[in-house]
């Protein structure tokens, strides 16, 4: 359903004044997401894991390369291409407390992108409900702000946002990183159960290996901007062939070993 062809990506910034510094953040990243598959993207903090996500929804330009949505060119979208890029992918961040505007009451954060499509408010209310209902909270919820949720509610909240308008693609970054390893598992268990029901294909971003292991069809792994391996999960993890894999793979390992001496 998207496909990425040789996507380049740098950044420039100044370090001393009147000097910029160039780094290239994504080199010649290519893959493909088939529709209604879990791909994962893994790689240590820095490797370009979000840029890449944000190149793909258009909060960022990439410098080379194509991004290719059901056969459809949405590399640099002109308005009506980047209103059927946002009906058909939207994008989950870290930290939903941030992500949602802390002067609106959830239930205005909610409806926000119903009214932007001009639904009316019969029918954007009847939704909030509806979406309320899926992600699992109730509506003492809807008249709060931001920071009077926790942060597993809070991602509750950015995640029925994110499928108000059914999206085909949704892409979670890092959505589990900040929250107790309990509150994990049950976002974890919502985005897979969302997924099944409304039929949705899944960009999942995050350097938890174990995490990806419960949830990934598919596995691609980033080094340094650069996509060096991408396999079905079960040879990912258990027949890697690239060494940085391996690396990753063993560490993974050796990390759940230390768990258990620890327990
Ligand atoms: N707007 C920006 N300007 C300059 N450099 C940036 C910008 N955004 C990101 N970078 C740099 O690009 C590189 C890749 O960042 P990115 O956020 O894509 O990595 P990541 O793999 O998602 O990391 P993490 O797992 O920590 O979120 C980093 O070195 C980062 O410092």
């Amino acid at each position: 359903m998207l496909e990425v062809k040789a996507l380049d990506k740098s950044y420039s910034f100044s370090t001393i004044p009147f000097r910029k510094k160039r780094i290239k953040v994504l080199d010649n990243i290519s893959f493909r997401i088939n529709k209604h598959e879990t791909l994962c993207i893994v790689g240590e903090s820095g490797c370009g894991k979000t840029t890449l996500a944000k190149c793909i929804v258009n909060l960022e330009n990439p410098d080379n390369g194509k991004i290719i949505l059901e056969g459809r060119d949405v590399t640099f979208p002109d308005r009506k291409t980047l209103y059927y890029l946002h009906t058909k992918v939207q994008m989950i961040f870290q930290n939903a407390d941030t992500s949602l505007n802390p002067r609106h009451h959830i239930y205005d954060s909610m409806a926000e992108p119903l009214r932007l499509q001009g639904q009316n408010e019969e029918k954007v209310r009847k939704r909030v409900f509806q979406l309320l209902d899926h992600v699992g909270l109730s509506e003492e919820h809807l008249h709060r702000h931001p920071h009077q949720l926790s942060g597993g509610q809070n991602q509750r909240i950015a995640i029925a946002r994110a499928i108000a308008l059914h999206p085909d693609l949704l892409i979670a970054d890092e959505i589990t990183a900040a929250l107790d390893v309990s509150v994990q598992a049950q976002i974890l268990q919502l985005l897979k159960t969302l997924k099944k029901e409304m039929d949705m294909t899944l960009l999942f971003i995050s350097h938890d290996l174990a995490l990806v292991k419960r949830i990934a069809d598919r596995v691609a792994v980033m080094q340094d901007g650069r996509l060096v391996e991408i396999n079905d999960t079960n040879e990912i993890f258990h027949n890697p062939q690239c060494p940085y894999t391996k690396e990753l793979i063993s560490s993974m390992s050796q990390l759940s070993l230390d768990k258990q001496i620890l327990k």
